[in-house]
């Protein structure tokens, strides 16, 4: 597994867009979160965050699993961090793999 790290949520499209044309990978795992504040600049993250991961695996053709947490607060974030809500991050690696063995594998 290679780890790409980006400033922020808003960026992981594009990053991921060049991991999943590059030919290299079988899948990009888009792992974010992020936190309400006290503006409106939450929507704009969170919104350009999935349709960045959904452009980039629909331009790369290779699977971009969104795995951005979009929270309220840090409490919703720990806790779905590999708190009391599970580990959306362990999720979003199961959905790669699911994804893979059950649909492209087989064509
Ligand atoms: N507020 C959060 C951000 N903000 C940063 C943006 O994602 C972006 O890097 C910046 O606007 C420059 O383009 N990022 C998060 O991942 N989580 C947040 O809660
Ligand atoms: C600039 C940001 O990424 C984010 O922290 C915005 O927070 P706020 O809505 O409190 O300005």
């Amino acid at each position: 597994m290679y780890v790409v790290w980006v400033p922020g949520s808003f960026e992981i499209g594009v990053v991921a867009q060049r991991l999943g044309s590059s030919g290299r990978y079988h899948a990009v795992l888009c792992i974010g979160a992020v936190i309400r504040g006290d503006t409106t600049h939450y929507d704009a993250v969170a919104n350009s965050a999935a349709s960045g991961v959904l452009s980039a695996g629909l331009k790369s053709d290779v699977p971009c699993i969104f795995g951005v947490l979009t929270c309220d607060n840090m409490e919703q974030a720990l806790n779905r961090a590999g708190g009391k809500s599970g580990n959306k991050g362990v999720e979003t690696a199961l959905t790669a793999v699911k994804l893979y063995d059950e649909v492209l594998q087989r064509g």
